[in-house]
C-alpha cells in the first residue's frame, strides 16, 4: 500500500541527506511503526507519504515513493488527500476551523461526502474518542490531550485507507492513549486500513505493531523486522526490553503479559535485595535569587510592578486552596500543594485535569478566581516578567511558544542575555542534552524533540529555583530523556525544585520524589512516587507491573541491585 524504493532526502542547504535508502514496503491493512532516536529522521519519513515531503518542506527526495499505486512526486498532497490522512506532532497547526464539530467534518467536506454520511461519522468519531463534551468548544481552548484526540478524530472521518500518524500518543494521558491504539487496531484488522506510525513511547506502541522500521541512526539505512528481532538489537526499546535484556530472557517479551510469565526467577533473585533509591533527597537550599534588575521580558505578558513581597515561604511553591475559572470552565478548584526547594514532584492525570492550568498559575499567566499562589517571594501574576525570570521557568508544552529567534544560536544568545549567564551557557546546555544540533538552523526546522530540548536549554539558562516543564519528553528518544533526567537530577540536587506536568508514567518513575494526582481540577492523590503509581494500574510504570507486588520502578533499580 506504502512503497518506498530507495528513498533519500537532502534538506535545501544541507551538505548529507537526512535519511537514504529507505527502502521498505507496508502492505495494506498492516501497522507499521516507525523507530529510531530523536532527530533521525522519522517525521521526513512520515511526511513524504503523504507529499509534504518535499512538496511543503523543501529539499530533494531521490528514489521513489507510491501509496495506493500513485507516485508522490507526480501526485500534489492535495491529490494524495483522499487515501491518505495524516496526523503531525502539532496538531494546532494542522486545525483549519474553530470548534471541534468543524474540524472532525472538515476532511470529509473538501472530499465532497453527502450531509448525512457527514453526520454520522462525526457523531461516531466523537463518541469512539470521547469528544462529544466537547463537541461545540473552541479548539484553541482545549487541553494539549484534547487537541491531539481533535487532529487524530478529524483525519478518522473521512475514512482513508492510509493513516499516516507523528507520535500520536505524546500529549495523551496513558488510558486516552490506549484508547486511540485500540481504535487504530481495530480499524487495522476490521476495514483494513494502513498505519504508519513513528512514536517514541514503545511500552505504548509496540505491542500493536505487525512491523517495525528502524531507523537507527542519522543517514543509515533502516532495519526492518518483525518488533521482537528488531528491539533486540534497537538503540531505542522500552523498559520491558530493556528488563528483558538485562535477565537474558530470550525471545525477548514485548508485552507486559509475557514478561510477567517469565520473571519468577528473577523475582526470586531480587527477593532479598533492597530496592536502591534513585531519587536521593534534596540537599541544601538554593541562595535566594538575586535583586531585581531590568533584563528583557520573554512572556508576553504586560507586566505590572511587583506587590511588596509578604513573608518569606520555605516552599519553592505554595498553592492554597486554588481555584481557576477558564471561560465557562473550572479548570482548578480547592488545590492545595507545597513543593520544597530540591523536590521534584510529577503532576499527573487525565487530559484536561488541569495540570497545565497550574502551572500556568504558578507563572502567573493565569490569575487564581480564588486562593493563593506563590514562587518563593513572587506573587507570580503580580510580578514583572523580568523579576519573575529569576524565580520561576516554565517550558511550555509547546515549545515554539517560547522561541523567537531566527537561529538556535541567536535563540541561545539572546537567552544568554536575559538570564544574565555567561556567554554560551545556553548552547554548552544545548549540546550536552541533544548534540548534533547546528548553530544556524531556524528554530522552525528542528525535529519535535530538538526543538524542546532547545526551549528546555533556554529556561534552564536562567537557573530559576523553580522549574516547571509541561510534557517534557514530547519527540524524546530514551537516551535524551535519560539525559534529561540526569540534568534535572542534578538541579534537583543542587536545590532547584521541579514541577513536571506529564503523560510519561517511566519518566516519572525515573525523577520523582512525589506525585501529585490531579481529577476535574481537584488533587486526588499526593505521596511518594512509588505509593502513588504503583497503587494505579494506569500510572505504573512497565517494571512495576512485571515485577510487581515488590515497588520496583526502573531498569536502572533492578541493574544496580543485582550487581
Ligand atoms: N524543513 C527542514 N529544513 C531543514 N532541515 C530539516 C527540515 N525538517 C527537518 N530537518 C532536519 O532533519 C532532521 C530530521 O528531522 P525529523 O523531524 O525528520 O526527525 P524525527 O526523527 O522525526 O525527530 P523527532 O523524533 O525529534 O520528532 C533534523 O536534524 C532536522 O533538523
Ligand atoms: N483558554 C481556555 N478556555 C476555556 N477552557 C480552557 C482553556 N484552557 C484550558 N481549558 C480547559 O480547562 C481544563 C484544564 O485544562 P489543562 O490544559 O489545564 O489540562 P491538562 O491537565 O494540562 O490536560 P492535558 O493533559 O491534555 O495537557 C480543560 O477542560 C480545558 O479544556
Amino acid at each position: 500500500m506504502i512503497r518506498f524504493e530507495d528513498v533519500s532526502v537532502t534538506y535545501d542547504g544541507a551538505t548529507e541527506p537526512t535519511v537514504r535508502a529507505v527502502d521498505f514496503e507496508v502492505p495494506e491493512g498492516e501497522l507499521v511503526l516507525l523507530a529510531g532516536p530523536s532527530g533521525v529522521g522519522k517525521s521526513t519519513v512520515l511526511g513524504a507519504v503523504g507529499g509534504l515531503v518535499p512538496h511543503f518542506t523543501g529539499g530533494t527526495l531521490r528514489g521513489r515513493v507510491t501509496v495506493a499505486g500513485r507516485d508522490t512526486r507526480t501526485h500534489k498532497p492535495r491529490e494524495l488527500a483522499d487515501v491518505v490522512g495524516t496526523v503531525g506532532q502539532d496538531p494546532l497547526s494542522h486545525f483549519v476551523t474553530d470548534t471541534v464539530e468543524d474540524e472532525l467534518a472538515y476532511g470529509m467536506e473538501s472530499l465532497g461526502l453527502p450531509p448525512d454520511v457527514m453526520r454520522r461519522r462525526v457523531e461516531e468519531t466523537l463518541d469512539l474518542l470521547g469528544l462529544s463534551d466537547l463537541r461545540s468548544r473552541p479548539i484553541a481552548t482545549l487541553s494539549g490531550g484534547q487537541q491531539q484526540r481533535v487532529a487524530i478524530g478529524s483525519v478518522l472521518t473521512p475514512h482513508p485507507d492510509v493513516l499516516v500518524l507523528d507520535e500520536p500518543t505524546s500529549a495523551l494521558d496513558p488510558a486516552a492513549a490506549e484508547e486511540v491504539l485500540a481504535v487504530l487496531q481495530r480499524l487495522v484488522h476490521d476495514l483494513g486500513t494502513t498505519v504508519l506510525m513513528a512514536e517514541h513511547r514503545l511500552e505504548r506502541v509496540i505491542q500493536y505493531a505487525d512491523q517495525v522500521v528502524l531507523l537507527p541512526a542519522p543517514g543509515e539505512a533502516p532495519l526492518i523486522g518483525a518488533p521482537a528481532e528488531v528491539m533486540a538489537v534497537s538503540p531505542v526499546y522500552p523498559p520491558v526490553v530493556g528488563l528483558g535484556r538485562l535477565a537474558g530472557w530470550s525471545p525477548l517479551p514485548l508485552t507486559i503479559r509475557n514478561a510477567r510469565r517469565r520473571a519468577a526467577p528473577l523475582r526470586e533473585r531480587l527477593a532479598g535485595r533492597e530496592i536502591p533509591d534513585h531519587t536521593p533527597p534534596p540537599s541544601a537550599p538554593l541562595p535566594a535569587p538575586p535583586a531585581p534588575r531590568p533584563v528583557t521580558s520573554r512572556w508576553r505578558r504586560r507586566g505590572k510592578r511587583p506587590e511588596n513581597p509578604s513573608a518569606p515561604t520555605p516552599y519553592a511553591a505554595e498553592v492554597r486552596s486554588l481555584a481557576v475559572r477558564r471561560d465557562r470552565v473550572q479548570a482548578l478548584r480547592h488545590v492545595d500543594l507545597t513543593v520544597s526547594p530540591g523536590e521534584t514532584v510529577a503532576l499527573m492525570g487525565r487530559n484536561g485535569a488541569g495540570k497545565s492550568t497550574l502551572l500556568s498559575a504558578l507563572v502567573g499567566l493565569v490569575e487564581p478566581s480564588a486562593g493563593s499562589v506563590r514562587a518563593g517571594d513572587a506573587v507570580p501574576h503580580r510580578t514583572a516578567p523580568r523579576d519573575l525570570v529569576r524565580r520561576v521557568g516554565l517550558v511550555p508544552q509547546e515549545p515554539r511558544d517560547l522561541l523567537y529567534a531566527d537561529t538556535v544560536a541567536a535563540e541561545c544568545a539572546a537567552a544568554d542575555r536575559d538570564a544574565d549567564a555567561a556567554p554560551g551557557t545556553c548552547r554548552a546546555l544545548l549540546s550536552e542534552l541533544l548534540p548534533g544540533i547546528t548553530d544556524d538552523i531556524h528554530p522552525r526546522d528542528l525535529s519535535e524533540g530538538q526543538r524542546l530540548t532547545l526551549a528546555l536549554s533556554v529556561v534552564l539558562t536562567a537557573r530559576p529555583p523553580l522549574l516547571l516543564l509541561d510534557e517534557p519528553t514530547r519527540g524524546l528518544d530514551y537516551a535524551a530523556k535519560a539525559r534529561l533526567a540526569g540534568i534535572l537530577r542534578g538541579l534537583a540536587a543542587e536545590g532547584h525544585a521541579i514541577v513536571l506536568a506529564t503523560h510519561d508514567v517511566e519518566l516519572a518513575a525515573e525523577l520523582a520524589h512525589r506525585v501529585v494526582l490531579l481529577a476535574e481540577g481537584e488533587v486526588i492523590a499526593d505521596g511518594p512516587a512509588a505509593d502513588v503509581v504503583v497503587a494505579s494500574p494506569s500510572y505504573a510504570p512497565q517494571v512495576a507491573k512485571v515485577l510487581a507486588p515488590r515497588k520496583w520502578l526502573t531498569v536502572a533499580q533492578v541493574r544496580e541491585a543485582l550487581t
